[in-house]
């Protein structure tokens, strides 16, 4: 297993890595919509969806993989409210980025660390 570094994602804020490398499959670590260079998080959440989505894409591509290679990913909203604000965020952002819909799993939690509205964590094999 290789630990996975890039200043393209924000740096963990605890005891974890962004993301490892098992042979060719990627696994990020959930990644909050922190803005890597300003480490700012944005009030919206679509904006911070697409933040989240971007700092995940940017670790499967540290190590090697691209959009279309994102199997699986799971998104942690704070309010299920949201839902229609996160889906349309997110499907744009695989259809930019030309790479069909992964399997995914959606769910509400109490609480996400920075208060962030979510949290989008993904796997990515060849
Ligand atoms: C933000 C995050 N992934 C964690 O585990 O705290």
């Amino acid at each position: 297993m290789t630990a996975i570094d890039t200043s393209k994602a924000p740096a963990a804020i605890g005891p974890y890595v962004q993301g490892v490398k098992l042979g060719q499959m990627i696994i990020t670590s959930g990644q909050l919509p922190i803005n890597p260079e300003t480490s700012e998080i944005p009030a919206d959440v679509a904006e911070q969806t697409l933040q989240s989505l971007k700092n995940g894409l940017a670790i499967v591509e540290e190590a090697g993989l691209a959009a279309k290679n994102i199997v699986k990913t799971t998104v942690f909203v704070k309010d299920l409210n949201d839902f229609g604000r996160v889906n349309e965020v997110y499907g744009k952002f695989f259809d930019e980025n030309n790479a069909p819909y992964p399997a995914r799993s959606c769910v509400e939690v109490a609480r996400l660390p920075k208060d962030a509205l979510v949290e989008i964590e993904m796997i990515a094999c060849p």
